[in-house]
């Protein structure tokens, strides 16, 4: 399954239901949810009630990124708010294995983050507990930054790897994402883009239509 996930960071937060709405009516089927701490990355977002709130709005899969340090505290309360997908960085886990199995017991995926230095090998004895691995093309903390080219050859190297061990894993990607790179990323392996500007800058029901177009080639 190859689907689209918009990132509300870009989105226009004094009208967010109204965004949210443009985005999933125009086809999008996961919305990309950043919460930021100001501690693991050097910026603040939004947190659970903004959650809850666009969560009365729209059916899509609430993908949840926990850009937050030691985020074991607050998984429960995430989960409680809607989220259908949490990830938390590998980087920001004391126990991984553990924070993994803590998400899965709330009956939510799980996702685990590598941040552009972090090599794959963190995955090594957590990949068949984890739905889904996001890999971030920018250092976090920011949207409309430019796609690091070196994110690629890690997600094809990702995939063959999941092929390898016949698990059923999704690829994420985020950061950079456009239309220019889209297929670059895709045919590496990945099956979700995450797109914040290049979604939310314009029109956005257009921007969600292109990318779906490119989806729905390797969805066939
Ligand atoms: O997590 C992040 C940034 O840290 C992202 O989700 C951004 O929101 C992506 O923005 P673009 O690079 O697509 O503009």
């Amino acid at each position: 399954m190859y689907a689209l996930a918009p990132s509300i960071l870009s989105a226009d937060f004094a009208a967010l239901g109204e965004d949210v709405k443009k985005v999933e009516n125009a086809g999008a089927q996961y919305l990309h949810i950043d919460v930021m701490d100001g501690d693991f990355v050097p910026s603040l977002s939004l947190g659970m009630p903004v959650i809850r709130s666009i969560r009365k709005k729209s059916d899509m899969v609430f993908d949840v990124h926990l850009m937050m340090s030691h985020p074991e505290p607050y998984i429960e309360e995430f989960a409680d708010c809607g989220a259908d997908i949490i990830t938390v960085h590998a980087e920001a886990c004391r126990h991984l294995h553990r924070t993994l199995r803590q998400i899965r017991d709330c009956n939510v995926k799980a996702g685990v983050s590598l941040n552009p230095a972090t090599p794959l090998s963190v995955l090594e004895y957590v990949l068949d507990q984890t739905d889904m691995v996001l890999i971030m093309s920018v250092n976090p903390g920011f949207g409309g930054q430019s796609y690091i080219e070196s994110s690629t050859n890690k997600i094809w190297k990702l995939r063959e790897w999941i092929k390898r061990e016949q698990l059923n894993v999704d690829i994420e990607v985020d950061g950079g994402v456009g239309l220019n790179n889209a297929r670059t990323i895709l045919d590496a392996g990945a099956n979700i883009l995450v797109a914040g500007s290049a979604v939310f800058n314009g029109d956005c029901a257009a921007n969600v239509k292109a990318f779906l177009d490119i989806l729905n080639d390797y969805n066939e």
